[in-house]
């Protein structure tokens, strides 16, 4: 059984879009690699937990509808760091992709809606990516991602050998990525029933066949992973502010 907590959305915060975009933010993994003592969504960024940089950027994108799911026993932490904005919170599951499909199956927008995954992690994405995602959807495509080059050399490893790959054909995948609701909540469906686990929710709509388009991405989204991604991040956020 899912618990579900909701509040309402203000009048100063409904979209102005006429075709309704919606959001899950995924805040329910624990941050092992980042070691902190809280969950890594609480975890704040220059005086700002990352769930709240998360929830203020799809916002400022124009979002609506926002549910965040959370790791269990933490209602209390979740809903002090996002005082004043109105989101839903349900509980997370064991994956990243449990935790997903939990907090689509909470959104009460129509089949229809744009719905954007977004990860707490990546708290600096731009508003103009989480834009650029909705477009693609809304300009009719199945599912979109936004994505970045990747620089770094890539090696291949196989046993005790090694091979180079060509890098340039390679992307390397952010979020928020974006689909129909219901087109995103039936992949969900079919994938967890079939026991199947991806790590991503393009991978998810591709095996049920579906093209993903792709868009750009920002260095700004990267995932607060590990404990240099936070000094990164600050530095980021440093540069922004006038
Ligand atoms: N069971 C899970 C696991 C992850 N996530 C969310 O999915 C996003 C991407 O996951 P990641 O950055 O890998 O977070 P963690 O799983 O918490 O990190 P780690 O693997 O270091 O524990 C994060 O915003 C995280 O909170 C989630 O909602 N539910
Ligand atoms: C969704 C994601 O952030 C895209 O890069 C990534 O796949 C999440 O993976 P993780 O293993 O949960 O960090």
């Amino acid at each position: 059984m899912r618990s579900c907590w909701t509040r309402s959305l203000p009048p100063d915060q409904q979209p102005n879009s006429p075709e309704p975009v919606v959001a899950v933010v995924v805040a329910a993994g624990s941050g092992s690699r980042l070691g902190a003592a809280l969950p890594k969504a609480l975890v704040e960024l220059e005086g700002v937990a990352l769930i709240r940089r998360s929830v203020e950027a799809l916002r400022e994108a124009g979002v609506a509808d926002i549910v965040v799911t959370i790791p269990v026993g933490f209602l209390p932490l979740f809903e002090a760091a996002l005082q004043g904005l109105s989101v839903t919170f349900v509980p997370g599951g064991a994956t990243r992709q449990d935790s997903v499909r939990a907090g689509l199956a909470a959104l009460t927008a129509p089949d229809d809606a744009v719905v954007l995954v977004h990860d707490a992690a990546r708290a600096l994405v731009p508003a103009a990516v989480v834009r650029a995602v909705a477009d693609a959807v809304l300009a009719g495509a199945d599912a979109v991602i936004p994505v970045v080059p990747v620089i770094d050399s890539i090696r291949r490893v196989e046993g005790e050998d090694s091979h180079i790959v060509d890098r340039s054909p390679l992307r390397a995948v952010q979020t928020p990525q974006g689909a129909r609701l219901a087109t995103l909540r039936t992949a969900h469906d079919r994938i967890a029933e079939e026991g199947v686990q991806v790590t991503d929710d393009a991978a998810v709509c591709e095996h049920l066949g579906m093209h993903v388009v792709l868009v750009n991405g920002h260095r700004d989204s990267l995932k607060i992973t590990e404990p240099v991604d936070l000094i990164l991040a600050s530095a980021l956020l440093r540069e922004r502010t006038p």
